[in-house]
């Protein structure tokens, strides 16, 4: 994917970030195997000044790690990372001061502390003036329903109520950008439509940039314009929610109800019937076709009474795209796995076989040659990123 080019009102900047890992795992009473994982693979993208943007992908994507590294909590191991021209690693208390940070699956907040204790040692963390921290707080109770729920201990809070403090607790001190990390998960519905609200609401008042990792796609529907999706650590896709379906080549169902029970209707490839029940036919089209050929062949040759047509699940979209592409892995590491068994004997063959031409072409002087050129390409040395050892 190519690297954005800056703009004036970019406020969070990725070129071409890595995040490799290094991890020791046992494999024997003795022995320990040493692997890296590149989390995070080369990921450029630029959000500018209070976009709403979602972040997807499947478990074990990169999703938490380049959030980490927008925090400043991970050092990227290659590539320029920068939030509000700062650069997170290195400037982590000041950075902290213009982020907020919700982990949905983990509290922020003091667990036997009732709520408001944990504003007030917020208060005090963040050195937020007196008035606006008044001003912040009562506004967020309002908006977030908190008023009965600040003198219960945190451990007491449900869920939702729990989500809804901590949300608040991000927000105290007027951050200028937002990471939700799974703001809605195990939340009811009422519970996930109040904070969906509520961020559309801090949003639209104070212009907050907002990058949403989350596995519920209502979340994005509902919230964000533009969605990046990552997998296996690299950016597969960054764009209106809307143009996924063009990237999954997704289809749309066309509805029809006949007078009478029909066999399959006779329809023009790629469109094709995918369901037949009694006297309705449930019929399969590309997403990025219109419908208005295919209605008006169906209402010509058939007794059309009435049809309908049914836009395509985003998150089958989504599923397929995950599908795929773990095809085509799975297809890439077969071929690796042939080109190893094969490659040693195949490998020395092949050299030996050059290496008999070169000596009846040129003599001594080829072979010297030919020796040195193997050297040079068995790449030792090359290529060394920066690492970090976790493990
Ligand atoms: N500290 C670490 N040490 C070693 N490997 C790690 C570490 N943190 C993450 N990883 C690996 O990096 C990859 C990306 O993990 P990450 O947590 O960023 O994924 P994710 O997209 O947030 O997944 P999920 O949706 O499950 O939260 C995974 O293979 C994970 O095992």
């Amino acid at each position: 994917m190519d690297v954005p080019v800056a703009g004036e009102g970019d406020f969070i900047t990725l070129d071409r970030v890595e995040k490799v890992f290094d991890v020791r795992r046992k494999t024997g009473f003795l022995r320990r195997e040493r692997r890296q994982v590149r989390a995070v693979d080369s990921i450029s993208f630029r959000v500018a000044r209070g976009e709403m943007v979602g972040y997807i992908g499947p478990n074990g994507a990169g999703k938490s790690t380049t959030i980490k590294m927008l925090t400043g909590i991970l050092t990227p191991s290659a590539g320029r990372l920068r939030v509000a021209g700062i650069d997170p690693s290195r400037e982590r208390t000041r950075l902290a001061h213009r982020i907020g940070v919700v982990f949905g699956q983990r509290t922020t907040l003091w667990w036997d502390l009732p709520l408001i204790d944990s504003y007030r040692l917020v208060h005090r963390m963040y050195r937020i003036p007196d008035r606006r921290y008044r001003e912040n707080l009562e506004r967020m109770t309002d908006l977030l329903d908190l008023g009965a729920l600040l003198d219960v201990p945190v451990r007491q809070l449900s869920l939702g109520q729990r989500m809804r403090g901590d949300i608040a607790a991000a927000l105290l001190h007027d951050p200028d950008v937002l990471y939700l990390d799974e703001p809605t998960i195990g939340l009811d519905v009422i519970s996930k439509t109040r904070v969906r609200e509520f961020l559309r609401q801090v949003n639209a008042e104070r212009n907050t940039t907002v990058l949403l990792t989350t596995h519920d796609l209502q979340d994005i529907e509902q919230l964000c314009n533009r969605v990046m999706v990552i997998d296996h650590g690299r950016l597969m896709y960054d764009g209106p929610l809307a143009g996924l379906h063009e990237v999954g080549e997704s289809e749309r169902t066309l509805v029809v109800d006949l007078e009478r029970e029909l066999p399959p209707l006779e329809v023009p490839a790629p469109a094709r019937v995918v369901r037949v029940d009694g006297p309705r036919q449930w019929l399969a089209f590309p997403a990025s076709q219109s419908a208005a050929p295919l209605v008006a062949r169906i209402a010509a040759e058939y007794p059309l009474v009435d049809l309908s047509v049914r836009e395509p699940d985003i998150e089958a979209v989504i599923a397929k795209m995950y599908a795929e592409k773990a095809e085509e892995r799975a297809g890439q590491k077969a071929e690796q796995r042939a080109e190893e068994r094969a490659g040693p004997k195949a490998e020395q063959r092949a050299e030996e076989r050059a290496g008999q031409r070169a000596e009846e072409r040129a003599g001594p002087k080829a072979e010297e040659r030919a020796g040195e050129k193997a050297e040079e390409s068995t790449g030792e040395g090359a290529g060394e990123n920066a690492r970090e050892t976790l493990s």
